[in-house]
């Protein structure tokens, strides 16, 4: 487990710059030691705000997108296409606009594809599809992901892991589908944190004032079931991105002196 280690942003478009700046350095410096780089993205505003960015910075050009593997840490189970899926939301932000390997670029599944309404045998097939890009240096059934995003939710969920939910107990499973989420649509596919905990580095986004008592909370020794972001740590890093707003209410000990 890594010790969150915190930065914070004058507002949350700087956030996202910065963001989509470290991110560019990060695919750059994994496809120059490994290969290839392999990111897990978020849904939400914070996550599509980066992306927006990425696509706006003039260094994109330095990623070799064919050698990027995207993944996604939940989805909304909706029909393809859905303007409320992570995916259509990610590929209007970025994706579309540049040159991706489409076998390389993992979306989960939708409500209109081969499972049909069985949320559960949708998330098996994630799974089987990490497995299969898992190899025997990555410790298990997911592979290590250099980076793994989440946007932070107000109630301190992440990905589609919610406070007090079955899901954010899941000890044995990488990937999950869940039925009754507090926020629209109630049926999601999620990885688990044991899923989430096999990256490398962790980040968790949290830009506005509806974020600042979830980041509190969060950092401040709440257990990972009632306060599912809390259990959402790297291997190596664990990188809290916030902006001032959602930095504020964070306890004095924590706060960081602000990032220009
Ligand atoms: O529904 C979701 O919400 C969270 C947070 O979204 P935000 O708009 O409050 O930033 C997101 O991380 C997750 O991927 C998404 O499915």
């Amino acid at each position: 487990m890594s010790t969150p280690q915190l930065v914070v942003h004058r507002d949350k478009d700087l956030m996202a710059q910065a963001a989509a700046a470290r991110l560019i350095t990060k695919i750059v410096d994994a496809q120059a030691s490994r290969g290839t780089a392999s990111v897990v993205l978020t849904g939400g505003r914070n996550g599509n705000g980066l992306l927006a960015a990425l696509a706006a910075a003039p260094a994109r050009d330095a990623i070799d997108w064919g050698r990027l593997d995207l993944w996604w840490g939940d989805e909304r189970y909706l029909p393809e296409g859905d303007p409320e899926r992570n995916v259509t939301q990610a590929r209007e932000a970025l994706l579309d606009s540049v040159p991706l390997d489409p076998e390389r670029v993992h979306a989960m599944p939708a409500s209109d594809g081969p499972y049909g309404t069985d949320v559960g045998a949708a998330a098996e097939a994630y799974a089987a599809e990490l497995a299969k890009a898992a190899g025997p240096e990555n410790h298990g059934s997911v592979p290590t992901f250099d980076v793994l995003m989440l946007g932070v939710g107000p109630d301190t969920h992440v990905a589609s892991l919610f406070p007090e939910h079955p899901g954010v107990r899941e000890t044995e499973r990488a990937v999950i589908g869940v039925h009754g989420a507090p926020k629209p649509p109630p049926t999601r596919i999620s990885l688990t944190l044991p899923a989430i905990r096999s990256a490398r580095e962790v980040w968790l986004l949290a830009a506005g004032a509806d974020k600042a008592e979830a980041a509190a909370i969060a950092l401040s020794g709440a257990g990972e079931i009632q306060a599912p972001a809390a259990g959402a740590y790297g291997r190596s890093r664990t990188l809290w991105l916030l902006d001032s707003a959602a930095a504020s209410q964070l306890p004095r000990s924590l706060y960081p002196p602000a990032s220009p």
